[in-house]
């Protein structure tokens, strides 16, 4: 919160002036934390996403140890994927499991659509209970998978690195993927606005392997579906963060899809990146999470070379260019936030 009692990290996202840049973590509730691990020795992953009390408590926990501009709700982008029918299994040290994968035409025609005020409730009702807490503190962003994410786990069943069935079913039964797009659509546009009623203050959409793809074909099955997503939102009355790794070669066609602010990875510099998106459009990032692992004077010289990059142009939110890692030193995510605060844009 800034002196005016104003969120700078909602500023930033409209691209108005503030009084030094918002920073926060994408993944900063997690493994790297020892009251997470303390808590996680006591309930699964999934039983924490799934008691608002539990996922209260674990977005709380990064937010004065830190000392960031916004909290995020603690969930993950899988949890849609059970009452649209397919399970959802996390087994330790595997990541997730997707016991039914979706890989016929059937099997999408057999997924279900969902209410997300009945049967993922229980995110909005952590997301009343956060705010509860930080109200006049901090804001809170709710987020959800974009369409090519979510599905490639669905068709997949778990974590890939090539995405053979996916793109295989994308390349192969065009048909098939356009109705599976459109059923992830539905539920992510339902289940994001019930954040918003919730609470949620911004949004954030998560695109972490939509980069596998060719910018020709980002353009031809993906774009026209994520683009649903956003405009599905463009009235809920909140900024939309639109995130994605690996897409440096197509920055310009992501921002096609939508969204207020354009979050990117370290693969590109933050100036550049600028030039392709349109300079006014606010951005979020991009410090690569390994280099929290390096001694602090490394650190600081790479979170400076961004904050320059940044060029004192208002609408941009420090960030990292994806989640933070398991062992990460808690004191490096401290300092590097205490830098970003301590920056003044000569
Ligand atoms: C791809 C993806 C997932 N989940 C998410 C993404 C997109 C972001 C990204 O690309 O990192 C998003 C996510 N997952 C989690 C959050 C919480 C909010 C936050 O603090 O940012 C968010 C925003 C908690 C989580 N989600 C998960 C954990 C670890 C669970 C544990 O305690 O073992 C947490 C804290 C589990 C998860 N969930 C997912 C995977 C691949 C895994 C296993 C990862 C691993 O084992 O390191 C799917």
């Amino acid at each position: 919160m800034d002196k005016n009692g104003e969120f700078r990290f909602l500023k930033a996202c409209r691209g108005e002036p503030v009084d030094c840049t918002p920073v926060w973590f994408m993944r900063q509730a997690g493994r790297y934390m020892k009251e997470y691990r303390a808590l996680k020795e006591k309930h699964s992953f999934l039983e924490m996403c799934r008691t608002p009390e539990l996922a209260t408590e674990v977005t709380l926990q990064p937010l004065d140890v830190l000392g960031v501009d916004a909290a995020i709700i603690f969930a993950d982008i899988l949890l849609p994927l059970e009452p649209m029918g397919t399970g959802l299994e996390f087994t330790v040290g595997d990541g997730p499991s997707i016991p039914r994968p979706v890989r016929t035409r059937q099997d999408v025609e057999n997924l279900k659509p969902v209410c997300s005020e009945e049967q993922l409730g229980y995110v909005g009702d952590a997301i009343k209970m956060v705010r509860g807490e930080i109200a006049g503190k901090l804001p809170l962003v709710g987020f959800s998978g974009a369409p090519f994410t979510l599905s490639s786990y669905m068709v997949e069943g778990g974590k890939s690195k090539e995405f053979t069935t996916t793109k295989l079913m994308m390349y192969q039964e065009p048909e098939t993927w356009n109705l599976l797009m459109d059923k992830v659509v539905d539920v992510l546009v339902d289940y994001l606005k019930m954040q918003v009623k919730a609470g949620a203050q911004a949004l954030q959409i998560f695109d972490s392997w939509v980069g596998c793809l060719n910018p020709g074909d980002y353009e031809r099955y993906i774009l026209p579906h994520t683009k649903r997503v956003f405009d599905g939102l463009k009235d809920c009355g909140v900024p939309v963060i639109n995130f994605s790794t690996g897409t440096s070669t197509m920055l310009p066609l992501v921002r096609e899809s939508g969204g207020d602010v354009m979050g990117f990875d370290w693969r590109i510099h933050l100036d550049d990146a600028r030039k392709q998106i349109g300079l006014d459009t606010p951005v979020q990032g991009n410090l690569d999470p390994n280099i929290l692992f390096a001694p602090i004077p490394v650190i600081r010289e790479k979170v400076l070379d961004i904050m320059q990059r940044a060029e004192g142009r208002s609408g941009h939110i420090f960030n990292l260019g994806h989640g933070i890692l398991q062992h990460t030193p808690v004191d490096h995510v401290k300092a590097v936030v205490d830098m970003v605060h301590e920056y003044r844009h000569g």
